[in-house]
């Protein structure tokens, strides 16, 4: 896909919940990567540790890339935070939506081979993939969070045939036009089953999804939000999509 002004405008949409340490970091890694027409959008929930107020003093700093925040009152989910967040990209105008983890899990300088791919390949959608070749979990993740991962893509693929690998991959590379065609604003999951849900959405649309590979980083400062409510959810989720399915 070609844009007619040239470098497509990309907003890396970020979800944030007590992650003051993280944030000042990834944007610092997005400003090396030096990419013309990059934003990034910050959605806090009220992290009770002030990120919401960091990202306010990064956005006014008028720094790049440049910051903006969208603030919510409490915390609603990571699948809630991210809706928000790509609706008020794709009113601002975005080309390219990134969603990426604050937590540095995910590796900022694969971003330039996203939107290669997105734009010399037919993908609707780029995956930072941790299980096609050349990808990797780092040996620290721990055992529980592997072997959870592991049996997800599993189940998921089972039930759904996504035919994706890591189906329950955070950060991905979107056309605009995947989000409006999937109709982002009505997608109800949060957590793992926010990933699936909008894979599967895009599978029904006929749309290809593409993998590159990732090495996946575990968290040095702030905690997981995964909660045994996530998981149930994530368990649920495929079924009900697999019923709700028209046609
Ligand atoms: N605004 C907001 N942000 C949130 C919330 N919950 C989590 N986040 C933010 O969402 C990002 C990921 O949250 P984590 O809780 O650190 O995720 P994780 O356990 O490492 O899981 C990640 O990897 C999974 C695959 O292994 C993904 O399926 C999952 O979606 C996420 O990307 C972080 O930036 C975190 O601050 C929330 O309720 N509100």
């Amino acid at each position: 896909m070609t844009y007619p002004s040239g470098a497509p405008k990309t907003t890396v949409v970020v979800p944030t919940y007590n992650e003051r340490e993280n944030l000042p970091k990834l944007v610092g890694m997005l400003a090396d990567l030096k990419l013309e027409n990059l934003h990034v959008l910050v959605v806090d929930d009220n992290s009770p540790d002030g990120t919401g107020k960091i990202a306010d003093e990064m956005a006014e700093s008028g720094s790049t890339p440049p910051v903006s925040v969208l603030h919510r009152t409490e915390k609603n989910g990571l699948g809630r935070a991210y809706v928000a967040g790509m609706t008020r990209a794709l009113s601002d105008g975005a080309d390219i939506v990134v969603q990426m983890d604050a937590d540095l899990s995910h590796p900022a300088d694969v971003i330039p081979l996203m939107i290669r791919t997105l734009s010399e390949t037919d993908a609707a959608v780029v995956l930072g993939s941790r299980y096609v070749p050349g990808g990797a979990v780092a040996s620290d993740w721990p055992w529980h969070r592997k072997a959870l991962s592991a049996w997800a893509n599993f189940y998921v693929n089972t039930i759904l045939r996504l035919k994706v690998k890591d189906a329950t991959a955070g950060f991905k590379a979107w056309h605009a036009s995947t989000l409006r065609a999937i109709d982002v604003t009505s997608v109800e999951s949060n957590g793992y089953a926010f990933q699936v849900e909008m894979n599967y959405r895009t599978v029904r649309q006929g749309l290809e999804i593409a993998e590159v590979p990732i090495r996946f980083e575990e968290r040095n400062d702030g905690e997981s939000k995964m909660s045994l409510s996530v998981q149930l959810e994530s368990a649920l989720v495929p079924w009900k999509l697999l019923m709700s399915r028209k046609g």
